[in-house]
Parts: structure tokens; C-alpha cells; sequence
């Protein structure tokens, strides 16, 4: 009796305690903040389930109707602030105390332990600061003629179907900014364009898909049901290739960087990887473990190839759909290159690409390929006198923010020339890499290479809108996508 008396007790005190950490101190701090009508325990979360929109539409609803900061519970145990207001994402983004990632960044753990997307603390400070030499100007320059060299794969793509009313550039895209990121970080080559049925390269496509799948699926977003899921399964099947051959490349340029002949070594080039950077830093001392230069490798390779690859073929559908816009980029390359279009970019010309620039940020603004980022509260924060208790998530949404018109007016346009007068004067109205502490290392090489390979294809094609005109289904995965593909249609300049 007097056992079952204290197990009572022990259940009470155990609920008493869930209700006050989740629900009463959630409730009484953040009362203030608009929120849609909700179902107890629940919360907001049949909005996301029974949607036949899309999570992306869910927030706009949220956001149009409730205001640019809205109160959102997404399940019994979460609540979070939907951001997109401008005094709050400076106040996220330039406070050092709110660093740390939200818990849906820990799907990608498996994959990319904790490399600098996903880590925090200590090591994420100690990662940064070895990493962010890598990403200087100068080693930038070297990457140039990889750019060139798969654009021009992608170009002959491209060229195959020109006759055609309408192609879906999304895929044949994606696989070239994988196959560019690829070269870039490991000094190899995967192929993706000529092979993209390669073992690599569909398992990056199946983790990409097995991540977003866990965020939004109940069973596979907690480890012991997921354990259970045919994806469970394939999961362990595509990390298997994709560390091996990680591994495999790590250990071939560790013996190539400790060989005496560099110099005439038969295969390799001179110019450096992100690998071979982070390898040295570590024969210099900077003691990062071979295991953490593979997470970091491996977050490159996620980082770095699905953003730039959805940022070029946004830009290429608004350029197709915008003749006049695209006739003054085109007179910009005319500019540079004169009459030998076949002449490979330098970095100083991708430079001076000032209206392909303006063109591909005003891209970035509509179509931002990370629509939203997010940070969680490791402790209680004051944000002009209302407390955020320590657990909240912060949802910073950055497609939101860019389609305010009381930041860009008339928002829903194509106007690259907005961004002529916009630097510096609103630093926090326009945040596709993010910003503060946390942006995004690789903003300089994704411009760099955003800028060089819609730079060779508008030397080779007139871009058109596709027959029928082809209305974008946006949607977000771990990047923005649109559902029904990005289409349009290639002229062959002569
Ligand atoms: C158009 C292309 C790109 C866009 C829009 C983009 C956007 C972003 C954003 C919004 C973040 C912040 C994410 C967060 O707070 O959770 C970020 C972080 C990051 N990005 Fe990018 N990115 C792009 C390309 C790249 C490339 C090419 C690389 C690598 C070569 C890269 C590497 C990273 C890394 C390592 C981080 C984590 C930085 C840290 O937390 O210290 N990104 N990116």
C-alpha cells in the first residue's frame, strides 16, 4: 500500500514537473506573443500533419495572419517563436549567447557527426577559427576552373535539349554543383553529371531525403521507432558508402601530403582542397583529429552543393521569365568578354560581374535556399522585457523577412537593381547565408561559383520561359524546392 501510495506520488510529481517546465512556464512568459488557436497537448502540430500545402505554407499562413512574430507548439513538449521581424533576427543573430542549434539539427548527426553545421560550444569556436582561413580570397582563386570545367559539362546537358519547350533544371543542376563541391573539398571527382547513378552519389540523395523524412515523419523523429523504419536501414547502407569513400580520399591525400615528390606527383594538381588545407593545419598543430576533418569534409559535401545548386536554378528561372533583366546581365558579359564568350573566366572578372551579382542577390532574396534557420535557448534570455525561457527554439524565417514590403517594397518582383543602394543599410533585412557568428563560412565560394556558372551558361543560351508558362510550387525540404520542378527552355546563342 504504502509502496503504491509513493508510486502516486512519484506520478505526480512527475507530471506537476512536465506541466511546469512545458507548459506553465511556456504559457506565462510568452502570452504576449500572437498565436493560432491550438488543440491541447497537441498544439499547433495537426496543422503541419494535415496539410495538403506544405510546411513552407503553414508558416506564411502563420506569418500573414499572426504577424512577424508568431507563437508556435509544435507537440506536447516544443513551442517556438516563428521570427521575422527585423529587430529580432539582429537580436538573435549578433548575440553570442544564442549559438546553439535547434534539435532537428541532430538527425544529421549519423552522417556528419558534429562538423560545423551541427556542432556547438568549444568545439564549434575551436572548428571555426581553423576553418575560416580556408575560405580566404586568395584559395578561392584557385577553384575557378573547376566552376568552368563542370559548367561546361553542364552546358553540353543543356545543349541536348535545347530544341525542347520545357526542361526541369533542378536535377541536372544539383549534380553539377555536387560534382563541383566534390573537386573542391576532396580534390577528386565523383562524376555526378556523366554518372549519377553512382553509389556516392545516390546516397548523398537518399540521406538528404532519410534527414527531411525524420523531421517530419512522428516515427522516425524518435530513435526507438525509428530503429524500426525501412529507413533505418537504408540510412546505414548510404553512410556506409559515403564515410568509406571519405575515408578513402582522406587517407590517399594524407599519404600524398607526407610524400617527398609532390611537385611531379602523377594525378594530382597543385591547387588545393579544402582536404589538403585542414590536413595541413593539422601537421601544423592546430590538433584537429583525422574523424573531426571527416565531419568537416562531409559537412562541406552537405553544405556546400544542394544550396548553390538550388541558388542557380532559381536565378536561371527568374532570368528565363524576365527578358529585359536578363538582356542587362547578358550586356555585362558582352562587356567582359567581348567577342570570345569561350574564354574562361578569371576571379577578377567574376569580380566585376556587378550586375550578374545584384541579379543572382535578388534571386537569393526571393528564393532563399535556406528558407529558415533555427536556434535553441540553452538559457533563459531577455528580449525587450519579456524573458524567453531556456528550451524555447527560435525559428529565424528568412523567406518571410525578404518578403516584407516594408523592407523591399513591392516584394513579389524581380528588381535586381534594389540591391544598387541596399548594402549596409538594412544589414539585417536580407540574410540568405544568415549572419553574426554563425553565417555561413562558404557565402564567398558559393557567390564565386553561382556567378561563374550562370556566367558560362548565359554565354551559351538565351534562357526562355518554358511552353506552358510554369508557375513555381515552392516547398521546403532541408533546402527550398519547388514540387512540380524549375522549368524553362534554352536557346542556343549562335
Ligand atoms: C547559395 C549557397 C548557400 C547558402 C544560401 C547558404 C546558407 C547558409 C546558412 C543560412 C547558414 C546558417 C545555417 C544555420 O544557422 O543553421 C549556413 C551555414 C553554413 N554554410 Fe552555407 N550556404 C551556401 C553555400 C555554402 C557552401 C558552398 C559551403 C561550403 C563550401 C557552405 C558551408 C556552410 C557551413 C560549414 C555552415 C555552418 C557555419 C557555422 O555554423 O559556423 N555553405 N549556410
Amino acid at each position: 500500500m504504502i509502496l503504491l501510495f509513493l508510486a502516486l506520488v512519484c506520478v505526480l510529481y512527475f507530471l506537476v514537473y512536465i506541466y511546469y517546465k512545458h507548459v506553465y512556464i511556456f504559457e506565462k512568459h510568452l502570452k504576449c506573443f500572437p498565436s493560432p488557436p491550438d488543440i491541447p497537448i497537441l498544439g499547433h502540430a495537426l496543422d503541419f500533419a494535415f496539410t495538403d500545402k506544405g510546411f513552407l505554407d503553414v508558416l506564411m499562413h502563420y506569418t500573414r495572419n499572426y504577424g512577424d512574430i508568431v507563437r508556435v507548439k509544435t507537440g506536447p513538449h516544443r513551442q517556438l517563436l516563428l521570427i521575422s521581424n527585423y529587430n529580432f533576427f539582429q537580436f538573435v543573430l549578433t548575440n553570442m549567447k544564442i549559438l546553439k542549434k535547434s534539435v532537428e539539427y541532430r538527425y544529421f548527426h549519423n552522417w556528419l557527426g558534429t562538423g560545423l553545421i551541427t556542432s556547438s560550444g568549444a568545439k564549434w569556436k575551436r572548428h571555426r577559427q581553423i576553418i575560416t582561413p580556408t575560405f580566404h580570397y586568395k584559395i578561392l582563386e584557385d577553384f575557378v576552373d573547376i566552376f568552368e570545367s563542370n559548367a561546361k559539362i553542364l552546358v553540353k546537358k543543356f545543349e541536348s535539349c535545347s530544341d525542347s519547350t520545357s526542361v526541369d533544371i533542378f536535377d541536372l543542376v544539383n549534380l553539377c554543383t555536387l560534382d563541383i563541391i566534390c573537386e573542391s573539398a576532396m580534390g577528386t571527382s565523383v562524376n555526378a553529371q556523366l554518372n549519377s547513378d553512382s553509389e556516392y552519389v545516390q546516397s548523398v540523395k537518399n540521406m538528404l531525403d532519410i534527414v527531411i523524412a525524420r523531421v517530419f515523419s512522428p516515427i522516425k523523429m524518435t530513435d526507438w521507432t525509428y530503429f524500426f523504419t525501412e529507413d533505418y536501414r537504408k540510412e546505414k547502407k548510404a553512410l556506409k558508402v559515403i564515410h568509406s569513400y571519405t575515408w578513402n580520399v582522406i587517407k590517399r591525400r594524407q599519404e600524398f601530403l607526407k610524400s617527398e615528390k609532390n611537385e611531379n606527383h602523377a594525378g594530382y594538381q597543385k591547387r588545393k582542397a579544402f582536404l589538403d588545407l585542414l590536413l595541413e593545419a593539422n601537421s601544423n598543430g592546430e590538433q584537429l583529429t583525422l574523424e573531426e576533418i571527416r565531419e568537416e569534409v562531409d559537412t562541406f559535401m552537405f553544405a556546400g552543393h544542394d544550396t548553390t545548386g538550388t541558388g542557380i536554378a532559381f536565378i536561371l528561372f527568374c532570368l528565363a521569365n524576365n527578358a529585359e533583366e536578363q538582356a542587362k546581365v547578358f550586356m555585362e558579359q558582352k562587356q567582359l568578354f567581348g567577342d570570345n564568350f569561350e574564354r574562361p573566366p578569371t576571379f577578377q572578372d567574376l569580380k566585376n560581374m556587378k550586375y550578374l551579382e545584384m541579379a543572382i542577390k535578388e534571386s537569393l532574396r526571393l528564393y532563399p535556399p535556406a528558407p529558415f534557420y533555427s536556434r535553441e535557448l540553452d538559457h533563459d534570455v531577455l528580449y525587450e522585457g519579456t524573458v524567453l525561457p531556456k528550451g524555447l527554439t527560435l525559428t529565424l524565417f528568412s523567406y518571410a523577412l525578404h518578403r516584407n514590403p516594408n523592407y523591399f517594397p513591392e516584394p513579389e518582383r524581380f528588381l535586381p537593381s534594389r540591391f544598387q543602394n541596399y548594402d549596409g543599410k538594412m544589414p539585417f533585412a536580407f540574410l540568405p547565408f544568415s549572419a553574426g557568428a554563425r553565417n555561413c563560412i562558404g557565402q564567398r565560394f558559393a557567390m564565386a561559383e553561382m556567378k561563374s556558372v550562370v556566367s558560362r551558361i548565359l554565354r551559351s543560351f538565351e534562357l526562355l520561359p518554358s511552353i506552358p508558362s510554369h508557375e513555381l510550387k515552392l516547398a521546403s525540404q532541408t533546402i527550398l524546392i519547388s514540387s512540380n520542378g524549375v522549368r524553362i527552355r534554352f536557346r542556343k546563342r549562335l
